[in-house]
Order: structure tokens, then C-alpha cells, then sequence
């Protein structure tokens, strides 16, 4: 999936198979509107013309000195006629409106589902293409298919309209319908022309807008709030920002102006031809050939020719953007899954023996560098194995292959012997537990934060509370305002349709670490626990004391703890020195103080500063 998406062109069999996917869409979501909206949609294409006729007859009738029922009948029905003019627009609007609703909900689902099912990795996230991609399939989900279906209306809807009229100036004089299609044929071109254009000013637009977005969400977002004020960003920031919207107004503003160039021509010439026929029909009406009525209805019909003309122009330009849009949710709707999974899955059983990596070999990008080049490490079952490497030496990288987020290079990464590529991601990662260096706060309540960690406990305050109290973090969560249910947010309002809501708190960094390691406890029985950097945001003090509470937590099962603080992993059963994408020792703490290599130099280098600063 990829390629950017200013190069969509769209053939005749993508067109209808986009009419396809909204019609389906749209019949799916709401067959009631979707008929409403075909009934008024004829009733309101032919209001006009049935109008336009009436008018003529009651013109005719009282210049021709017509009275009585037959009059009164013709003004009744004139006047039904008008209020049909009057509310079937509105009706309209309310059913296209009432089928976009629903219709959105349906596209989001259809997205958000298979966004679900076929991102089961990370790579395609870390593609910018991709996010290009995925932004205007939300947007079309939200937008495209109710558009499609409201420009397939108004087609249709302008079409009657234009058949009508067309028959009207056909009854009254064949050689108008020549005049009026002749000037019609430069506006068509025109319109078909500057449809392309918009199109391709939208890429253009869309990109800068997205830059602008970015940088305004750079002066308003809390997380950025501190820097950009400490370094003094907002001006800077600001300048850019404009710098995007000046450059999207620029390229409106050349499309406004062709448009209005354009437009202002194909105007005087509709009205030229417009004036000729009208000057005919005056002369006509003069010497008898044509009533008052006729000379109305011819008014009526030129007019609504040109305009259904128009209208049914424009919004073929509307419905190939709308199509063009659906491409992109097409695209994400049906895109393969970035991590291959067998159709019969190699079950991922307790973990009995232990994990390999065998040769593996990865790396982010076939252009970037290697990170891991053939690594070789087992991790035993029942045993803490602790990872040490300088920073990038790819120890975070080592945690996403085990999680299977993505698959290695080459090589192979074996749970009691099964190759990762055999399983399905999402049942090696229930057997896992895991705390990410980047973990995440989310805008949750408390209890909700915790709860993630194992969707089946979620409302299980006991085990909830029973990880906070592992994670040393019990005291600081029933403290707070609400308890465990107060929000860890400061951008969302607690019950905000009660009255005086209040707002959330936010934890220390510490305290939002010792928050995700309780997520990660709470997913208990699970074979392997990944810990990368669990105490980095803790005081010592509190780091020894979970130290000492995971060694607890740990013992008898597997477990993957990375850290550089060299001090809390010393008791692991086995430690490994990833260097230069290999592991470049393995041992326990005594082995590798004796074997004198890295682990032992950076031990002594930690240890020393230690006693140096330590008090005699
Ligand atoms: N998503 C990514 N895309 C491209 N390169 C990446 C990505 N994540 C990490 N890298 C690169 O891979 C290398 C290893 O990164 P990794 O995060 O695994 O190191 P680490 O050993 O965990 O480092 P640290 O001790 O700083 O946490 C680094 O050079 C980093 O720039």
C-alpha cells in the first residue's frame, strides 16, 4: 500500500465499482432514506417543469378569458405545485443528511474493523505514505460515500429537471433545443475542466493544510506546551503555521480566480443566448405565433436547461472527488495484512521450554541499517534473562520481535521451537505480558488505565487495586480525587453533562511508570514478561522497593528485564551484552565480572560513582 495519492487516476471499472461499494454502503445504512430520497429526488427534478407549465396555462387561461372551476382547479394545482418547489428541497436535505449519519457509522466500522484485522504490526504505521493514506480514508469514510450518493441524486434529480425542460422547448421550437445545447457545450467543457484542476489543488491543499494543523496543534497541545515555551517556539511555530495557510490560500485563490475568469464568460454567453431567445419569442408572441403562457415557459425552460446543465456538471465534478476519496478507503478497506498469518495458525502453547532467536537479522527499512545482525540468544522458560546494551544497540527492537510487531529479516525467533511467523500475533501477545520503555497514559480514568492491561478484568476492582499494590502505586491512585476513578487527563472533563464538572489530575513520571508496570502485573498468568526499563522515572528508594517486589513477582517464570542500571538486574539468572547486533556476552553477574568484558567495565564505571559520591 502505497504510492502517493495525488497519482489516483480513476478508470471507468474503479468508478463503478466505487458507485458499487457506496450503493451498497448506502442501502446497508439506511434503505428508507436511501428511497425517500429516490422518491424526492423524481418529485423534485419534475417540481419545476410541471411549475413552469402550470404557469403558462394559468397565463394563457386569463389572458384567453378562462373562468370558473376549471381556472380555479389551475391555480390550486399551481399553488401545490409551488409549495411541492418549496418543500421538497428541504425534505431532500434532511433524508441525504439523515443517510450520511448513518452511513458513517457503517463506513468508520468497515474501516476501524479491517484497520484492526490488517495492522497487526508496526511497519505500515511507520510509513508515511501509509498515514497519508489512512487520513483521507478516514475522511472519505466519514464523507465520501453520503456525497457520492447525494451527487448520484443530484444527477438524477437534474436530469429530469433538464429531460423536461428540454421537451417543453422541443414542443415550442426544435431550433431553441439546438441553440441552447450548442451554448451548453463550452460550459460542460469548462466545468469538466475545472473539476480536474480542483482535484488536483486538493493534494496540493491538503498537504499544506496538514502541516498547519500540525504546527497550530504545536501551540495548543499540553505535552509540547512546556518546551515550546521554555525555548520560546510559539512565534516560531506560529510563522510557519502561517507560512502553510498563505500557501493554501495562494493556490485557492489562483483556482478562485480561473474559476470566476471562466465562469464570468460561459455567463454572459448562457445570457446571450438566453437574451436571443427571449427577443424571438417576443417577436413570435408579437405576431401572434405564441401565447403570453408560451413566451413564460419558454423563459422558464431556457433557464432551467442552463441551470440543470450546470448543476448536473457540477456535481459530476462533486462525484469524481467523492470517488476519488473512495479509492483511498477502498485501499485501506481491502489492503493485505502487514504480517503474513498462515490460514491454519500454529497454536502457541504454555511456554514450557523457552524462546530462541536464532540468526535473526532486522532492520527498519530495506534502506536503513542493520540493527540486530545474526543474533543468536535463548530465553529459558522459568528464568530471568536480563538485556544490557548501549543506547541503540537494539534492545527495545528485540522486544518487538518477541511481541512478534514485526517479523525479522531473516532468522527465526522460536517459542518452544515454533517460528513466530507460524502463529498469530494476537495469540503469542496474550501469553505475554509487557511494559514498554514508551509506555502510555491514557486520558482514562485510573481504574481504566490499569484495567487495559486484560479487557477481562476491567471491572474487577479487587485485581485492579491487587496490581496497583504490586506496582507500589495503590496508595497514590486511592488518594486522588475520585479514587480509582478519577480521570489522568487534563484535556477531557469528568461528566460533562453533570453539572460543575471537575477536571482529571495528571501523575508524576514516576508514578504513570509504576501505573503501566501495574498494567502489565495485571495481565499475571501470562509465560513471558518483558520489562524494558520498568524503573527508569523512579527514585531510588522506590526502585529498589519494586526491584525487590518483581524478583518476587518473577520467580518461577520467564522473564525479559531490561535495564541500565546495572544494579537491579545483577540477580538475574542469565544476563546478555547486546553490542553491534549480536549478543557479545551471556552469563550471570559473577561470569561476567570475571569474564572482564563490557558488562564488567560498565558495572565497575556504575559502582564507582557510587562510592565516590557515597559519605565516609
Ligand atoms: N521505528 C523505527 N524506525 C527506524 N529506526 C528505528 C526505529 N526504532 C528504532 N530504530 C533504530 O534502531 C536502533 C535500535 O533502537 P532501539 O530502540 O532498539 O535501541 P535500544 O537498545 O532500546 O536503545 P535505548 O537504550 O536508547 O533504549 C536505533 O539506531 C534506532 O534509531
Amino acid at each position: 500500500m502505497s504510492g502517493a495519492p495525488a497519482t489516483v487516476r480513476l478508470t471507468p471499472r474503479m468508478a463503478l465499482g466505487h458507485v458499487r461499494t457506496a450503493a451498497r454502503l448506502a442501502l446497508k445504512a439506511a434503505p428508507g432514506s436511501l428511497a425517500g430520497l429516490v422518491v424526492l429526488t423524481v418529485a423534485g427534478g419534475l417540481a419545476p417543469v410541471v411549475t413552469a407549465w402550470l404557469t403558462g396555462l394559468v397565463l394563457d387561461g386569463l389572458v384567453g378569458g378562462m373562468s370558473g372551476p376549471a381556472l380555479v382547479w389551475l391555480t390550486v394545482a399551481l399553488a401545490l405545485a409551488g409549495i411541492a418547489t418549496v418543500v421538497l428541497p428541504r425534505l431532500s436535505q434532511y433524508a441525504e443528511s439523515e443517510l450520511g449519519r448513518r452511513v458513517r457509522v457503517i463506513a468508520a466500522d468497515r474501516l476501524y474493523t479491517a484497520m484492526n484485522h490488517r495492522l497487526r504490526g508496526l511497519a505500515r504505521l511507520e510509513d508515511p505514505r501509509f498515514h497519508d493514506r489512512i487520513r483521507l480514508a478516514q475522511q472519505a469514510g466519514s464523507t465520501a460515500p453520503g456525497d457520492l450518493v447525494n451527487s448520484a441524486t443530484g444527477i438524477g434529480k437534474s436530469t429530469l429537471t433538464l429531460a423536461g425542460f428540454l421537451v417543453t422547448l422541443l414542443l415550442i421550437n426544435p431550433w431553441l433545443v439546438l441553440a441552447v445545447g450548442v451554448a451548453a457545450i463550452p460550459t460542460v467543457r469548462a466545468e469538466v475542466l475545472l473539476g480536474r484542476r480542483r482535484v488536483g489543488a486538493m493534494w496540493r491543499i491538503g498537504y499544506a493544510e496538514r502541516r498547519q494543523y500540525f504546527y497550530a496543534n504545536l501551540l495548543s497541545a499540553p505535552r509540547e506546551a512546556k518546551e515550546v515555551r521554555l525555548f520560546g517556539l510559539g512565534a516560531f511555530f506560529r510563522d510557519r503555521m502561517l507560512t502553510e495557510l498563505r500557501s493554501a490560500n495562494a493556490t485557492n485563490r489562483a483556482l478562485d480566480r480561473r474559476e470566476l475568469g471562466v465562469q464570468t464568460m460561459l455567463g454572459v454567453l448562457g445570457a446571450a443566448v438566453a437574451g436571443g431567445g427571449l427577443v424571438w419569442a417576443i417577436q413570435a408572441a408579437r405576431s401572434g405565433q405564441m401565447t403570453v403562457g408560451n413566451v413564460m415557459v419558454f423563459v422558464a425552460a431556457v433557464a432551467g436547461v442552463q441551470g440543470s446543465l450546470s448543476a448536473i456538471v457540477g456535481q459530476l465534478g462533486g462525484a469524481h472527488r467523492a470517488m476519488l476519496m473512495l479509492d483511498h478507503y477502498h485501499v485501506a478497506t481491502t489492503m493485505e495484512s502487514d504480517l503474513p498469518v498462515p490460514a491454519s495458525p500454529a497454536p502457541v502453547p504454555a511456554l514450557v521450554a523457552g524462546i530462541e532467536l536464532r540468526d535473526v537479522w532486522f532492520r527498519y527499512g530495506p534502506d536503513r541499517p542493520w540493527v540486530l545482525r545474526g543474533m543468536n540468544l535463548t530465553i529459558p522458560a522459568g528464568r530471568t534473562t536480563a538485556l544490557v546494551g548501549l543506547n541503540g544497540a537494539g534492545k527495545s527492537t528485540l522486544v518487538k520481535l518477541l511481541c512478534r510487531l514485526y517479523d525479522p529479516v531473516r532468522g527465526q525467533v522460536r517459542w518452544d521451537g515454533v517460528d513466530l511467523r507460524e502463529t498469530d500475533p494476537a495469540e503469542l501477545r496474550e501469553r505475554i505480558g509487557t511494559v514498554f520503555q514508551d509506555y502510555v497514559e491514557y486520558e482514562l480514568s485510573a481504574a481504566e488505565n490499569i484495567g487495559l492491561g486484560d479487557l477481562t478484568h476491567l471491572q474487577d476492582r479487587d485485581r485492579i487495586e491487587s496490581a496497583a499494590r504490586h506496582a507500589g502505586v495503590h496508595h497514590v491512585l486511592a488518594s486522588l480525587p475520585n479514587g480509582y476513578d478519577t480521570m489522568l487527563t487534563r484535556m477531557f472533563l469528568e461528566g460533562v453533562d453533570t453539572e460543575g464538572p471537575e477536571t482529571g489530575v495528571l501523575l508524576s513520571g514516576g508514578q504513570g511508570q509504576r501505573l503501566a508496570l501495574a498494567r502489565a502485573l495485571l495481565r499475571d498468568e501470562r509465560d513471558l514478561l518483558i520489562l524494558d526499563e520498568p524503573s527508569s522515572g523512579l527514585d531510588a528508594e522506590a526502585e529498589a522497593e519494586i526491584h525487590a517486589r518483581l524478583r518476587e513477582h518473577r520467580a518461577g517464570r520467564t522473564s525479559l528485564l531490561i535495564s541500565h542500571r546495572l544494579n537491579t538486574i545483577r540477580e538475574a539468572d542469565q544476563i546478555a551484552v547486546l553490542a553491534d547486533g549480536k549478543i557479545t556476552e551471556c552469563g550471570n553477574h559473577d561470569q561476567l565480572i570475571a569474564e572482564n568484558g563490557a558488562y564488567s567495565r560498565l558495572f565497575a564505571l556504575q559502582a564507582q560513582g557510587y562510592v565516590e559520591t557515597a559519605p565516609r
